[in-house]
């Protein structure tokens, strides 16, 4: 019964459905999911979809609950949603604005609320900017502050919407770094990644997301083949692994075709 399924998962906007009836199973606790796919095929979609921003239809079962069904509250008890893009103009300070995800949706539970904030913004690395205002922030640390108002309540299902799109190259291992370990916590990680070697080094699976309905899911190596790569983003590239295992890729044209073997 623990871990995620989703069936038939349709969703859009006002009449027009982006995400197609679809299904993704066995997703296990303590894993990181990759989501990938081209610009526009619903990622983000699906994730807003899960986390109850947008009406959908079908069943997002966590542990042997529909999500769906579930009320606003109650869903964001479990999930913890981090977004693509961040409002502007919040009048705010950085610990302000944890405190708040915090305590929305059902308080902050018997540990000091303060010291889960100030815990939440260590572990991404924003302790010391505390106080500063939200809107103070360069893009990246506005990026971590989101992550922190995220994760401050240790939610079950943790929805990031490339966060690491933002960042620089340290942090991007230590926001990589950090799902990993909330992972292994327990939790259940999805994120949305457009960098495929970040999806491949960090993520136990990959789900790529095609015009709103899911293409291939499974083991980076299994799932990001020529095939895939030609007809999900319409170059010719492969996954290629240097002989430690680390993974790079070889993309060399736009186009349709596979590689030659
Ligand atoms: N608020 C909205 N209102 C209407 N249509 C929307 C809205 N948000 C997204 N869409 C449309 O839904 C489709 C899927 O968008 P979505 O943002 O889910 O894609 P994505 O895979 O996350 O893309 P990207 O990689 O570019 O962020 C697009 O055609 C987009 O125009």
């Amino acid at each position: 019964m623990s871990g995620l399924r989703i069936r038939g998962l349709s969703a859009g906007y006002r009449g027009r459905e982006v995400v197609r009836s679809l299904d993704l199973e066995g997703i296990a606790p303590g894993t990181v999911t990759a989501l990938v796919g081209p610009n526009a095929a619903g990622k983000s979609t699906l994730l807003r979809a899960m986390a109850g921003l947008i009406p959908a239809s079908g069943s997002v079962v966590l542990d042997g609950e529909d999500l769906l069904a579930l009320d606003l509250d109650a869903r964001s008890a479990r999930i913890g949603f981090m977004p693509q893009s961040l409002p502007h103009r919040v009048s705010l300070s950085v610990f302000e604005s944890v405190l708040v995800a915090l305590k929305a949706s059902g308080g902050a539970g018997r540990m000091d609320p303060r010291a889960r904030v100030m815990a939440a913004l260590d572990r991404v690395d924003l302790g010391d900017l505390a106080n500063e205002p939200l809107d103070r922030l360069s893009g990246g640390q506005r990026q971590l502050a989101s992550l922190a108002q995220a994760i401050v309540r240790e939610p079950r299902l943790l929805l990031l919407d490339e966060p690491t799109s933002a960042l620089d190259l340290g942090h991007q291992f230590a926001v990589m770094s950090m799902a990993r370990s909330l992972a292994e916590a327990g939790g259940i990680v999805i994120v949305v990644l457009h960098d495929l070697v970040l999806a491949a080094r960090w993520a136990d699976r990959v789900a790529v997301l095609r015009r709103g309905a899911l293409r291939a899911f499974g083991p980076a190596d299994d799932v990001l083949t020529p095939e895939v790569f030609a007809d999900t983003w319409a170059v010719r590239g492969r996954l290629m692994r240097s002989p430690l295992g680390v993974p790079y890729l070889d993309v060399d044209a736009i186009g349709r075709d596979t590689p030659p073997e």
